[in-house]
């Protein structure tokens, strides 16, 4: 397999990763100082002295991990016991392994971008866990909800959308059903741009419809697979016995408005019979602000279900029926919030990997999984997805993202370079978005 360029970190200064390194995680990490402290009275409440006690110390655990950030200290091992302790300690050693006596140790502005960022999150749930009787507590969940309730007249349009879709889905022709799929598929795209770690935790709600705006953003979908996912799962659909499966898994991103599209292209690959179920990746613990979890997960579907609009609630009555049904399944796994490439699943995950071979059609949602599938490395921008995988093939697989780091691959020659000129910006702004295909065509 060709040589694997160098991953990005914070040692390019001016880049995307030194100025998030920089900036915006130290921003995160107050944010989650002052989430704490706005719940102080919460915590008294609830667990009186003791509460106000692990309330202060979770709030001195994450204002020492701010200081490691913004001095580059070296990274230190995690000292709580959790599944993933060992695992994390051991890729800590080995990349300290890696460098010789000049390069000193892991730090944050030297060791890759991926690592230290990731590892951030994991010390933010270490500090949690190190205060009982606090250690449940999501220092994310108030803005994940915000996003949610700030969003919820575009969730409406939404679900209203797809009632609409349902009534009529049976009587679609071939050509209509495939106009209905790829207006879902950009949704689901375009719902990847709510993301408030981009946003430094400040709001990021859909405040618009973007049902009606699909035509203005095609321009900004860079690179086009979804004739492939059509291909894919429609000669599924004509060839599959009455009873068989056609299984199609979503590694989900944020939770908010983003989770709403996906539940509903969910919904309507059921509907639609181009898939029989579909199973759902979350992050077991909070992670880069807005990813969901199952808690997320749960608290979405009972919201929607909860609705006082007749169409709102109808979504959610049938979304939780089919998790009741197991026709859509939800799996919790510990890799998906480990610092490891994807290239790295079939050795550090096997069972994941072979649950994902399962599936005939992968959706990864947003950009830190295609950070994670590309090994968030310096490929030059036409290197072939495919190539750029490293050897991640468990499935036909497609990242379904909106650009927000500085990696990008399988563009057509010059197209990075325009897209340089005309908009320097263009690989972190999130206006940009792909639907990127890997599998046999
Ligand atoms: O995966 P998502 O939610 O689409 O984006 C994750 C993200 O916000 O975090 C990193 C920067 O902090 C980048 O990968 C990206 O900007
Ligand atoms: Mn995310």
């Amino acid at each position: 397999m060709a040589a694997c360029p160098p991953p990005l970190s914070g040692q390019d200064e001016g880049s995307f990763a030194y100025l998030t390194i920089k900036d915006r995680l130290p921003q995160i990490l107050t944010k989650a100082i002052d989430t704490l402290h706005r719940h102080k009275n919460e915590m008294f409440e609830k667990h009186g002295e003791k509460g106000i006690e692990a309330e202060k110390k979770a709030i001195s655990l994450l204002s020492k991990l701010r200081n490691e950030s913004q001095t580059d200290k070296p990274i230190v091992p995690l000292v709580e016991k959790f599944v993933d302790t060992d695992i994390w300690n051991q890729y800590l050693e080995h990349h300290h392994s890696l460098l010789n006596d000049s390069d000193g140790k892991p730090r944050w502005f030297y060791s890759p971008w991926l690592f230290v960022e990731c590892y951030m999150y994991r010390r933010i749930h270490e500090a949690v866990i190190q205060s009982p009787p606090i250690d449940d507590f999501d220092v994310f969940k108030e803005s994940k909800e915000q996003n949610f309730f700030e969003s919820l007249e575009s969730i409406t349009a939404l679900c209203v959308h797809l009632q609409e879709l349902m009534k009529t889905v049976e009587n679609l022709d071939e050509n209509q059903l495939k106009n209905e799929f790829f207006k879902l598929l950009q949704i689901s795209l375009w719902g990847n741009k709510c993301d408030l770690s981009l946003s430094g935790g400040e709001s990021s709600s859909q405040k618009t419809s973007i049902i009606n705006s699909l035509e203005d953003l095609k321009p900004f979908i860079l690179v086009n697979d979804m004739e492939h996912l059509w291909s894919l799962l429609s000669n599924r659909k004509k060839t599959r016995e009455k009873a068989s499966i056609v299984r199609v898994d979503i590694v989900l991103d944020n939770s908010g408005f983003e989770l709403v599209t996906d539940l509903t292209l969910a919904n309507f690959l059921l509907s639609s019979k181009l898939a029989t179920e579909i199973h759902f990746y979350g992050k077991m613990i909070p992670w880069f602000v807005s990813d969901t979890t199952i808690h997320d997960f749960n608290w979405l579907i009972e919201q929607v279900k909860c609705s006082d609009h007749k169409w709102v609630s109808e979504c959610g009555v049938n979304w939780e029926n089919y998790v009741k049904t197991g026709r859509w399944v939800y799996h919790d796994h510990i890799f998906w919030t480990l610092p490891h490439e994807f290239c790295a699943m079939s050795q550090v995950a096997p069972d994941l990997y072979a649950e994902l071979q399962k599936a005939h059609l992968i959706l990864f949602k947003g950009d830190l999984n295609y950070r994670k599938l590309t090994g968030d490395r310096k490929w030059e921008f036409t290197v072939p997805f495919h190539q750029a995988l490293n050897g991640f093939h468990p499935a036909p697989l497609c990242s379904i993202r909106t650009l927000k780091a500085e990696i990008q691959v399988g563009l057509q020659p010059g197209q990075g370079e325009q897209l340089t000129a005309s908009e320097p910006n263009w690989l972190t702004t999130g206006k940009y978005g792909i639907f990127q295909f890997d599998g046999p065509l």
